[in-house]
């Protein structure tokens, strides 16, 4: 990653960070490592993310015993933060008008501390923003008018001393709303029956649905006033009508001025399958390069509905909720082949990975087996799905998202493999070939193998050891398709058997493939046209070369045998017969063994 914020934005991080701390236990921005003199997206300056492309996209410091103030002068110069996320502290003061500037601003979480004043109107034009959490504070004067925040979702501000009307939010939009215990008055907007009484509950003098209080009717109107005011009415209806008139003569005009005006299309609206709501927003950094970025699930709880998520497992010691997944933060990550994947926050800390399925042509019974299937066989070094949901339209799964990246990322990303020695290679062979057997031997009867086994869904957990995720997220056809696209072999005849004995077969190619990868550092490349097995037979066949191995893994003095030997059990894998490849046990065998003797052999020197 290249960081890119520049110096000015630094300082004023660390400006902001200083504030914030002001009177509390910990009393600077160096405790929590925000200083000048390291980078907030290469170091660990506690509570900040960034993205990709190093710039500060996330704050989120909740419960962390801060007793200063938000200094948001300083805050908005990192242009790209979407998150700031400082529920139960005990920071006090008003919320300047400069919130104004923090333009990508999506999630607004300010809950359970002492702020105090009105809410600045300037919050009314940060367009992005979706969340705006601002309950058990003690807030003063009108709720902000929001009307040109489309994407507003929620709005909590609960217990506090909000008085004056409520604004016309668009309800049709909001999924959560709260403004109970606060001094607002008057006739409650109509919420389409989104809401109910709780919402508005605690206001001494607000009134109408839903709450059981009915408004006062209105008084009759003196007569004088009424005169006036129908002067007025009719007034505007001339003004409006001379508008009219002037609208029609001037199209007129333009009509016989502008023979032909090229259309110019500046904005493309997409629909999504299933009433997703566009929560994907773009927008320019710095320098110019569009950013992506999907916060929340939004998109899908439209359709969605407690009885049709099905918890398999809880991340973490709390049971997880529907309400968690769908208020979350989410991200997303990446789109595959085979569907995106967005990283979900959730409250309590815990990050999901969930993933968004398309076109994959199993019933809803057919996939709620397979998933209840595979949560049943555990295996320390396999992602079990923590989460499923599917509708006729859409599925989804969520594991627990590996912060360490993947296999993928490991060998070919900014290190490109250099510091991953042999042994560790050889070791991760042995660990997923055993978890894999281990699986094939658990589920053979149901058919279900992993289908979609790449270096992409061999991921790391916090202890670095290798977990194989997505297993079973393919069914045979897709599985064969997947097949076919990653080995481009016309020789290999993976797809011409189908049954569940070749898809077992088809991860055993795969596997091969796995440790192609490993031994040569070479990316297979699915929509290159490059065929890494293919490459490694023809080098092997005409000269039986070390050409083909890691450079990195011969500058470290790697034995050429071992590694051979290694490589013999990927041609094995990647025979284009499958009836010759051998099975996944037997793989695991022969790969546990090169390990151990390869362990014997560094206890020996
Ligand atoms: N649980 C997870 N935690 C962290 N990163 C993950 C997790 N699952 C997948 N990823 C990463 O997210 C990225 C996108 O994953 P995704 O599964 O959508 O695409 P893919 O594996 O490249 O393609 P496919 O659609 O064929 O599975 C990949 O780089 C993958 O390594």
């Amino acid at each position: 990653m290249t960081y890119s914020e520049d110096g000015v934005v630094k300082q004023a991080l660390v400006r902001f960070m200083d504030q914030l701390a002001v009177g509390s236990p910990q009393r600077n921005a160096w405790y929590w490592g925000w200083n000048l003199a390291s980078d907030p997206c290469t170091s660990i300056w506690q509570g900040v993310t960034c993205s990709e492309e190093g710039y500060v996209e996330a704050i989120v410091l909740d419960g962390s015993s801060l007793y200063g103030t938000i200094d948001f002068t300083s805050l908005c110069k990192a242009m790209s933060l979407q998150i700031l996320s400082l529920n139960r502290n005990s920071l006090h003061g008003f919320i300047s008008k400069d919130i104004g500037a923090c333009k990508s601003l999506t999630h607004l979480y300010l809950s359970e501390n002492n702020f105090s004043g009105d809410l600045p109107s300037s919050l009314g034009g940060l367009e992005n923003l979706h969340w705006l959490h601002v309950a058990n504070n003690k807030f003063t004067g009108e709720l902000p008018n929001m009307v040109h925040v489309p994407g507003l979702i929620s709005l909590l501000a609960e217990n506090n001393k909000f008085s004056g009307e409520i604004p016309d939010f668009d309800f049709s939009k909001l999924m959560e709303f709260n403004v109970s215990n606060n001094n607002l008055e008057g006739l409650i907007p109509d919420v389409k029956g989104k809401f109910q009484s709780d919402s508005f509950s605690g206001n001494r003098n607000l009134c109408g649905n839903p709450l059981p209080m009915a408004c006062p009717p209105t008084p009759p109107k003196k007569d004088r006033e009424s005169l006036i005011n129908s002067l007025a009415i009719y007034s505007g209806y001339a003004l409006l009508a001379l508008i009219i008139l002037f609208f029609f003569a001037y199209k007129l005009i333009r009509k016989f001025k502008a023979k032909k005006e090229p259309l110019i299309v500046n904005k493309e609206v997409t629909h999504e399958p299933s009433g997703v709501t566009p929560t994907e927003f773009s927008f320019e950094n710095k320098s110019g390069i569009e950013m992506k970025s999907e916060y929340s699930m939004t998109s899908l709880e439209s359709e969605m509905n407690t009885s049709t998520l099905v918890v398999l497992s809880s991340p973490g010691p709390y049971a997880l909720r529907f309400e968690d997944i769908l208020r979350a933060p989410a991200e997303l990550v990446g789109r595959g082949m085979h569907g995106s994947l967005y990283k979900v926050w959730l409250d309590n800390g815990v990050f999901l990975a969930v993933k968004r399925i398309r076109d994959w042509g199993i019933s809803n019974q057919d996939f709620e087996r397979r998933m209840n299937k595979i949560s049943q066989v555990k295996h320390p070094y396999v992602m079990s799905p923590v989460v499923y949901y599917c509708s006729r339209l859409e599925k989804l799964l969520a594991y627990e998202y590996m912060e360490n990246g993947s296999l993928f990322k490991m060998l070919h990303g900014s290190q490109s493999g250099q510091s991953f020695d042999w042994g560790s290679r050889l070791s991760i062979a042995a660990n997923i070939a055993d978890a894999l057997a281990y699986m094939h031997e658990e589920l053979r009867e149901s058919g279900i193998a992993h289908g979609n086994i790449k270096s992409n869904n061999i991921l790391f957990s916090k202890n670095m050891d290798p977990c194989i995720s997505e297993y079973g997220l393919m069914v045979i056809e897709t599985q064969a398709q997947s097949a076919l696209s990653r080995t481009r072999s016309k020789k290999s005849n993976n797809v011409t058997t189908h049954g569940a004995y070749s898809t077992f077969k088809v991860d055993v190619y795969a596997f091969g493939v796995i440790l192609l990868e490993l031994l040569t550092g070479k990316v297979v490349q699915e929509n290159s046209g490059f065929d890494l097995a293919q490459w490694v037979n023809s080098v092997v066949r005409e000269e039986w070369t070390v050409e083909v191995f890691d450079k990195h893994l011969i500058s470290q003095g790697a034995s050429e045998e071992r590694m051979v030997n290694m490589l013999q059990v990927a041609f094995k894998c990647i025979n284009p017969s499958p009836d010759e490849r051998p099975s996944m046990i037997e793989v695991a065998a022969m790969t546990i063994s090169l390990k151990e003797e390869d362990d014997r052999s560094s206890i020996t020197f």
